[in-house]
């Protein structure tokens, strides 16, 4: 099977839309957020809230949002960055993947360097995997923090589980950024949970009672586990009551050691889900 695309609307947002057999896949030129997921002979994948914002200049809440160059309010920047508020440029299919590029221009000129980020989207038959890949084209180092901030759908959180942390140190972000080691076998979401697990190695598993989620990570060294759990939902306009049962976010993510990259240099991250 090979990968076919056409531009789309969703939302009123321009998209492009993937294909591969009966795999789907759309992903908005803003942010180059992707919005939807269906692997073939699957149902969505991935959390769009009801009461997301398309709106220019809003941050969409679902699909996955690409953090960059400040991971939330890690910085001088606007939370988690001016990346997944601007328009990408689609690129093309290369090597069986979609591509997007963002380079530096008048949207982000409150971050001073020159750099290109192209997100790669490869759509298999029942595997997504997104690589973001950050290229310094200025003449000093930078640096930077990124994830890709997916909202995996659930059937209902009380049943969700998350295995293949047991082991890793995570930074507390609900809880003051304490510093704890995660000992249980699984993660479970009973209140807000907002998590930076650093040292990922092991594949991850999200399951929610009725199906399994594998979700492995290179290039990226730590991964963000959120759900803002009823308390904090209920503070957030852009979802609907109930809605934060529905998703997790487990985000490959590059947090903890911000990226130095000197002039010339890349660097790559990618998750795959499947
Ligand atoms: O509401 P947003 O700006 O999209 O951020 C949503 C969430 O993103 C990450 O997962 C952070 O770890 C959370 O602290 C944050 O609440």
């Amino acid at each position: 099977m090979s990968l076919i695309h056409q531009t789309t609307r969703l939302h009123d947002l321009p998209c492009i839309q993937l294909r591969n057999g009966d795999a789907r896949a759309i992903v908005a030129l803003r942010g180059a957020q992707l919005l939807s997921w269906t692997p073939a002979g699957g149902n969505e994948r991935l959390f769009l809230s009801s009461r997301a914002d398309f709106s220019a200049g809003a941050a969409i809440r679902g699909g996955m949002p690409v953090i960059f160059p400040q991971f939330g309010e890690r910085g001088l920047l606007r939370r988690h960055g001016f990346a997944r508020l601007l328009d990408w440029s689609f690129a093309g299919i290369e090597d069986g993947a979609a591509i997007f590029e963002l380079r530096d221009g008048p949207g982000t000129a409150d971050w001073p360097h020159a750099f290109a980020c192209r997100l790669s989207v490869e759509l298999g038959i029942d595997t997504l995997c997104v690589g973001l890949e950050v290229e310094n084209r200025g003449e000093q180092a930078f640096a930077f923090t990124a994830a890709l901030h997916g909202y995996l759908r659930i059937g209902d959180i009380e049943a969700v589980a998350l295995e293949g942390l047991q082991g890793c140190d995570y930074e507390d972000s609900a809880n003051g950024g304490t510093l704890h080691r995660q000992d249980a076998h699984a993660v479970g979401f009973d209140g807000e949970v907002d998590r930076i697990y650093g040292d990922i190695v092991a594949p991850l598993r999200l399951g929610d009672g009725e199906r399994t989620l594998g979700i492995e990570q290179d290039g990226f060294g730590d991964c963000v586990v959120w759900n803002p759990g009823p308390g904090l939902a209920a503070r957030l306009p852009d979802l609907a009551a109930d809605e934060w049962r529905r998703f997790v976010c487990v985000e490959a993510a590059q947090v903890l050691q911000p990226m130095v990259l000197a002039p010339g240099a890349r660097w790559r991250g990618r998750q795959r889900l499947g």
